[in-house]
């Protein structure tokens, strides 16, 4: 059984999400999430919706099997717990593959790092980003 572990923030669900679990489920067998801490977002405004709301949302995913709130310190910690054989990386997140990599050898867990696929951010007509759906919000709405 090959364990697949995908993570993020997952405010204001959107499809580019649900492409990005797809194709990260269809890595393996058993898809496990770790959904960012409000605290540990800090490359990009912090999410809208709290913690706990934005687990229970990817939990109910069909192709999601487990799904849990992050670490406050150690990213690394709920890996060696689950102990999964891949880490599939979003598209455009901005981590260092390599000194993942480097920090799972480091710390003996065998499992290797991937990239999942875009759903087409750039020609599509939808708004296949948070951010983007946040800006149309205050364009429109505020
Ligand atoms: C392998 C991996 C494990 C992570 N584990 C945690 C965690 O335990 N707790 C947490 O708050 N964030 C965790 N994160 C999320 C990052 O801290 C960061 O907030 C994340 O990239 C969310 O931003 P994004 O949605 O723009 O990708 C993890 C990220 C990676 C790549
Ligand atoms: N259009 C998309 N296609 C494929 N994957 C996506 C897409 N949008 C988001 N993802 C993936 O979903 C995961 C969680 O993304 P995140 O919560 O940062 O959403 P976002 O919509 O990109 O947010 P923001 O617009 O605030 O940057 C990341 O791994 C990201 O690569």
């Amino acid at each position: 059984m090959t364990h697949v572990l995908a993570q993020g923030t997952f405010d204001l669900l959107h499809p580019g999400h649900v492409h990005y679990l797809r194709d990260a489920a269809e890595m393996g067998d058993r898809l496990s999430v770790i959904i960012a801490r409000r605290e540990n977002v800090t490359h990009k405004q912090k999410p809208i919706l709290p913690n706990r709301q934005r687990r229970d949302m990817i939990h109910a995913l069909e192709m999601v099997d487990h799904a849990r709130v992050g670490h406050p310190e150690d990213i690394f910690a709920p890996i060696e717990e689950l102990d999964p054989d891949i880490i599939a990386l979003g598209y455009d997140q901005h981590h260092d593959d390599a000194a993942i990599e480097a920090e799972l050898d480091r710390r003996g867990i065998d499992c290797v790092v991937r990239r999942a696929s875009p759903l087409d951010p750039e020609a599509s007509e939808e708004l296949l980003s948070t951010g983007r759906i946040i800006e149309r919000i205050c364009e429109e709405r505020c």
